[in-house]
């Protein structure tokens, strides 16, 4: 295990615990990263650096990921790093984290659809899942990995048969698709992309993806044509990405953007602070759809509030009708696949 405190480590005690033995000391908080020696990982784990709400950062992954976490842990910010490698010391890095976000196990190739990650992919989650349930069941469990849509189903699946289930605290990441929409959106109105917000709702993969262009602020003045082609484009960024990489992984540096603003929203809420809602991959009973991806608000104990599905047109409200049956058939093969272990 590195720790970038560890000399001398006999006098210390852990920071969090510490600081959580002050009089008048607010809260502290433990993000564990696993698969922290990844593409999205390492850049992930640099952006939580940043964050002065973050006390301790764990990185885990099965490679050593020693050399990350030293290089890390020398940026001049005030947090503990450690790191762990080896599926042995998984419990280890997630025990009583806050939160556990999870970018481990393989990205696509050219050519691949998310779907065809599943086998291998499943795996991976059902075991950090498993983990999580036995060493932190409280901290919130945000999951990257593809594909989305049938993994954070059947994470639910494992929790519930480990009696660990809270729905308010597990999460499939879609903040991608929201990220890119607001680029592209305040692009093409020539705002500062700051300025732009638009719900981005459904899932993570293909006509799962909806963005609601008539809800955006500001207004989108495109024509109907207009927002039919840069609906595609959303719901083939992370194609445009894997294509342009030409066999060397799909989006990273984009993922660890989004992850990170992600992580600073549930941050915020876990603080007791109102953050900004972010669109998230929940269960849901805002449509057919038992996990669904909606607005969300934050709070101390994760979901706060699920702001539900936002005023639709009519090409949406026929989009939204296409979609279902598509996020349905993923979102079983993602409980069947835990029912099967
Ligand atoms: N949700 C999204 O919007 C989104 C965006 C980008 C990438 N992704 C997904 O994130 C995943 C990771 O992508 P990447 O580019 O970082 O891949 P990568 O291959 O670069 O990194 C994955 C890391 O996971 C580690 N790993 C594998 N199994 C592990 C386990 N059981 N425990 C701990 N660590 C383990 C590997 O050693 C590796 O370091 C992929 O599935 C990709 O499709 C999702
Ligand atoms: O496209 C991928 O496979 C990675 C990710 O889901 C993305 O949207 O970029």
């Amino acid at each position: 295990m590195f720790s970038s405190k560890s000399q001398p480590r006999v006098l210390r005690q852990c920071y969090r615990c510490w600081q959580l033995t002050q009089p008048g000391q607010l809260r502290t908080f433990k993000v564990t990263v696993v698969g922290a020696a990844g593409g999205v990982g390492q850049p992930l784990c640099m952006l939580l650096r940043l964050n002065k709400l973050i006390t301790e950062l764990v990185m885990h992954d099965l490679k050593e990921c020693k050399g990350v976490a030293t290089d890390i842990s020398h940026i001049c910010t005030q947090q503990d790093v450690k790191s762990y490698a080896g599926a042995a010391n998984l419990g280890k890095a997630i025990k009583c984290a806050d939160i556990v976000i999870l970018p481990a196990g393989l990205p696509r190739k050219p050519g691949m659809q998310r779907d065809q990650l599943f086998d291998a992919n499943a795996t991976v989650v059902a075991k950090v899942t498993q983990a999580v349930a036995a060493n932190a069941p409280s901290a919130l469990f945000a999951i990257i990995t593809n594909p989305v849509n049938s993994l954070v189903p059947m994470a639910a699946e494992i929790l519930k048969q480990e009696q660990a289930y809270d729905p308010n605290r597990l999460f499939g990441v879609t903040t991608l698709d929201v990220v890119r929409t607001e680029k592209f959106v305040s692009d093409y109105l020539n705002v500062q992309p700051q300025k732009v917000k638009i719900p981005v709702i459904g899932g993570h993969s293909g006509i799962t993806i909806l963005p609601v262009f008539s809800q955006c602020k500001p207004v989108f003045t495109g024509e109907p044509d207009c927002i039919a082609a840069m609906k595609k484009r959303i719901q083939n960024a992370g194609n445009e990405v894997v294509k342009a990489k030409a066999g060397k992984g799909s989006a990273t540096l984009s993922m660890a953007f989004a992850a990170a603003r992600l992580m600073n929203a549930m941050l915020l809420g876990l603080k007791g602070e109102k953050g900004p809602p972010e669109c998230v991959f929940v269960e849901s009973k805002v449509t057919e759809c038992p996990f669904f991806a909606t607005p969300i608000e934050f709070g101390p104990k994760g979901i706060a509030q699920n702001l539900g599905l936002p005023e639709l047109d009519d090409t949406e409200k026929e989009d939204l009708k296409k979609l279902i049956p598509e996020l349905k058939i993923a979102i079983d093969a993602g409980v069947k696949y835990a029912k099967s272990l």
